[in-house]
């Protein structure tokens, strides 16, 4: 990513610089070998949309290994990461972010968890380093697993049967799920900008189903809770954080909310994230759970396919309520 003097800074969301809560205590903590993991994650996704999960069984070394493999791609010279661009919709990615003019402080590479192969971007990015690719690999199959044991749980704190009803749509050879690099490099600038942050990555929902982050040590990542404020997520280079997406929410009748998240910008130290957004096959129907609710007119929400909320979502800018479109109440 290339550097920028202080005044190409001016093309960049700053905001305000408020002082958001931290939520050390507050953000809930499920351990994954705890016999009540089930009830526990129903209550944070009804609270916060959000968790931290421990106990995960994803080896600290797929995580630190995948962690080296990325600050190697990302310290590459610039002309070499942009073989791997544009992210259209897999590669390499730098300030951009979506086709509708959204910008960050942050360099990505997005991949597809399913038939790598089929992207030509996969030489610039991998063809320097079976290494990297394997990493990838190794790191999305334990991830995987680990969101479809959460789902499974999430099922079960449900009282929905079967308890795959939810893990079947990322564990389907169609999913369509795919998997991000973020890398939010230190900003000296941003210290001469008194009293604003930089915006890394702009306030959002996460559309599909979970989103299953890890990060470095680095803290950057902030939720808006229920009483619209911004908490600071203490960064846990050993942990996960669970994101409910948009089709979650719908799947159970907005029980779940999608929460909105954002990443601010540091002055001296790189942000490296990686998360594993779960998703439906294209074809899938997107609907509220029979379980959860009587009678179908009680949905909020119309049906439709994940193929229609992705277009619709690609069309939308970051910050929009996406899930307006598909609210029953919606005049369409
Ligand atoms: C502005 C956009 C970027 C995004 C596609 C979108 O039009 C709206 C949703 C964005 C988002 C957020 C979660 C994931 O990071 C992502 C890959 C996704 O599926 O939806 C991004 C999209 C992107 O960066 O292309
Ligand atoms: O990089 C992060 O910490 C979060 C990024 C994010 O929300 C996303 O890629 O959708
Ligand atoms: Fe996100």
């Amino acid at each position: 990513m290339v550097v920028l003097s202080q005044p190409a800074l001016e093309h960049f969301s700053l905001i305000k610089a408020c002082k958001p809560t931290s939520l050390s205590c507050g953000i809930p903590v499920i351990d994954l070998t705890d016999p009540e993991a089930k009830n526990h994650i129903v209550r944070a996704c009804e609270e916060y949309g959000f968790f931290k999960v421990v106990n995960h069984g994803v080896p600290l070394e797929f995580m630190a290994k995948l962690e080296t493999e990325a600050v190697k791609f990302f310290g590459l010279p610039q002309f070499e990461k942009d073989k791997a661009g544009p992210p259209d919709p897999f590669g390499y990615g730098s300030k951009r972010i979506g086709p509708n003019g959204d910008v960050g402080w942050i360099e990505y590479l997005l991949l597809n968890t399913n038939n790598r192969v089929t992207s030509n971007k996969t030489l610039p990015i991998f063809g320097h380093s079976q290494i990297f690719r394997s990493a990838v690999d190794e790191y999305i199959s334990a991830v995987k697993k680990m969101a479809f044991e959460v789902l499974e749980l999430m099922a079960d704190g449900l009282r929905i049967q079967p308890r795959n009803v939810l893990s079947r749509l990322l564990k389907d050879d169609k999913s369509d799920s795919c998997f991000r690099l973020n890398h939010y490099p230190p900003c000296p600038e941003l210290q001469a900008l008194n009293g604003r942050n930089l915006i890394g990555f702009g306030e959002h929902t996460d559309p599909q189903i979970i989103s299953v982050l890890r990060s470095n040590n680095t803290s950057g990542l902030q939720i808006l809770l229920r009483d619209e404020t911004w908490a600071t997520v203490p960064p846990d280079h050993t942990s996960f954080f669970v994101n409910v997406g948009d089709a979650l929410q719908v799947m159970t009748n907005g029980r779940f909310k999608s929460v909105k998240h954002r990443v601010l910008a540091d002055t001296k130290k790189s942000r490296l994230s990686m998360i594993y957004f779960g998703a439906p096959p294209l074809n899938e129907k997107i609907a509220t759970l029979p379980k959860l609710v009587e009678k179908e007119e009680e949905s909020l929400y119309r049906e439709f396919t994940w193929c229609e909320y992705k277009k619709s979502a690609y069309k939308s800018r970051l910050a929009d309520y996406r899930l307006g479109l598909f609210e029953k109440t919606a005049a369409h």
